[in-house]
Parts: structure tokens; sequence; C-alpha cells
């Protein structure tokens, strides 16, 4: 046989091997998929808690030292994460096909609550605010400024009508988004609204540094923000589907109440 075709044929010959891995890999796969749904239900009728951060630690231990040339310890460790994202992705495309829509007063955590949660979930993450302002290629401050509210706010409503067709995504609203009751019938379509609540002081204090909200641009102050939170108060109510109080709570522990009380309702 000349040496081309030799060459050829070896790699040929290691090619199927290859394939023949490949083919085990995805019926495993396949199995460990669907033992993670059967999983799943099982905690759902139990009322177990979905989410188990030890476990995914103590897998990637486990499955690093089943390896007999620890060599590959990188690619099994990142192998496994890869698995456990895409396990916790399709649990959450079953708990929770809707979406979850955040809303709440300026600074009441609604983007940093909802990036954490996108992450634990591994669900999409739309901010609606971020999304107007790419669109537009101005900032919120530019926009406000150059166009006026209005403008801003038939921007933001379009925005409501189009993102409420969105599926597993978590949306993250802007402050005012209750100021047009047709957002809200717009977002609640197809997803849950959670609001959370903050007092005026609470608010104050995280934001009072924080130049880029127009609406307390020269007017940061306790009794401002508590003025306008007054005169929302009884909309931010009335839109929410799900309260959750956030007074001396860190993002963590607002995640998990969103999460448990979504599972219960
Ligand atoms: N539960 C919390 N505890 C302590 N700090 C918080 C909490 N939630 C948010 N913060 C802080 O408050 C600030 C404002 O939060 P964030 O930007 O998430 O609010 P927001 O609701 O998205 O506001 P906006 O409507 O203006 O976009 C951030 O610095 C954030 O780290
Ligand atoms: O509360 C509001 O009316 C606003 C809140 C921000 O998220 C932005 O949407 C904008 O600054 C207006
Ligand atoms: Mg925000």
């Amino acid at each position: 046989m000349k040496k081309g075709v030799k060459i050829l044929y070896e790699l040929e010959r290691m090619r199927k091997e290859i394939d023949q891995y490949d083919k085990s890999l995805v019926e495993i796969i396949e199995k460990r998929l669907e033992t993670v749904l059967d999983i799943l239900k099982y905690k759902q009728e139990k009322g177990l808690p979905i989410q188990h951060p030890q476990r995914e630690h103590d897998v990637i231990e486990k499955t690093t030292s089943y390896l007999r040339n620890p060599e590959f310890s990188i690619e099994i460790q990142e192998l496994f994460k890869e698995i456990m994202r895409l396990s916790r992705k399709r649990q959450s495309q079953v708990l929770f096909p809707c979406n979850i829509v955040l809303i709440g007063f300026m600074g009441s955590g609604k983007s940093t609550v909802g990036k954490l949660l996108a992450q634990q979930l591994e669900m999409e993450y739309v901010d609606m605010d971020h999304y107007i302002q790419e669109k537009l290629g101005l900032t919120i401050e530019q926009i406000f400024e150059t166009y006026g509210e209005e403008f801003f706010r038939q921007h933001e409503k379009e925005t409501a009508m189009e993102l409420g067709l969105l599926n597993n995504t978590i949306i993250v609203c802007g402050g005012g988004i209750i100021l047009n009751n047709e957002n809200i019938v717009n977002l609640k379509r197809n997803g849950k609204t959670i609001l959370l609540n903050t007092e005026a002081e609470e608010i104050y204090n995280r934001i009072k540094d924080d130049k880029s909200r127009p609406l307390l641009k020269d007017k940061m102050s306790v009794d401002y923000i508590d003025k306008l939170l007054c005169q929302r108060k009884s909309l931010y109510l009335d839109a929410a589907d799900i309260i959750v109080d956030t007074h001396d709570k860190n993002i963590d522990a607002i995640c998990k109440e969103i999460v448990g009380t979504l599972l219960r309702s």
C-alpha cells in the first residue's frame, strides 16, 4: 500500500472510532437529561428545593476523580459545568416557560436582581432601559434631554409590546412602566410581574451618587423620592402578581424568594 493511502486509511479508522464515542456520548447525555427532568418532577411533587449549588460542586469533584489520566481534568471540569448549565436551562424552560417581569421604583434592584436570576436560572435577560438605549443609540438621560419624556414613554410602550411576546426571559422594566396600564397588560400576556418593594430612604441611600436618572436629576432627596413613590405606589401594587419586600435582604435572598414564590404560585 502507498504511504499516502495508508495515512488516509488510518485517519478514517480513527474518525470511525471517534464517531462511535460520540454515539455513546449522545446516548448517555440523552439518558442524563431525561433523568434530570425526572428529578425535577419528583422535586416539584415533593415540594423540594430545585437549586442545589453544593450538588454541582460534588458532581465536578466526582467526575474528575473518575479520570485515569488527570491530564484531562480541566476538560472534564469544563464539560460537566456546561452539561449542568444546560440541565439548569432545560429545567427553567419547564418551570418558567413564561417570562419573569421585574417591576419597581428606580433603585429597587430590578437590574441587579434580574442579572443574578438570569444567571442562576440560565434564562435570557433583557433590560428595557438598555434595549431602548441601544435601539436609539442614546442614553436615557440624552433621550429625555433631547426629545422629552413623552418620546421616551412612546418607545417604552412599543418595547413592552415587543418584549411581551418573548418566552422564558427575565424582563427588567424601567421604573415608570406602570404609568401606562397597556404596558402591564402586554407584559402580563406571557409573564408574571414581580414587584421589588423598597422604601424611599433605602432607595436614596442606594442611588444618591448616581446621576443617570433624569427624573431625579437635581432633585435627589428622601422627600422627593418618597413623594414620587407615593404617587406611584398603587400603580405598582395593582400591576404586581407577586410582591417581594427587599428591605434588609441581599440580592441572593431576593432571588431565592422570587423562585420559591413562583414555584408555589
Ligand atoms: N437588595 C439590595 N441591597 C443592597 N443594595 C442593593 C439591593 N438592590 C440593589 N442594590 C443596589 O442599588 C443600586 C441600584 O440597583 P439597580 O440598578 O439594580 O436598580 P434598578 O431597580 O434597576 O433601578 P432603575 O430603575 O433606575 O434602573 C445598585 O448599586 C445596586 O447594587
Ligand atoms: O421611574 C421612571 O420613570 C424611570 C426609570 C428608569 O428606569 C428609566 O426608565 C427612566 O429614567 C424613567
Ligand atoms: Mg435598572
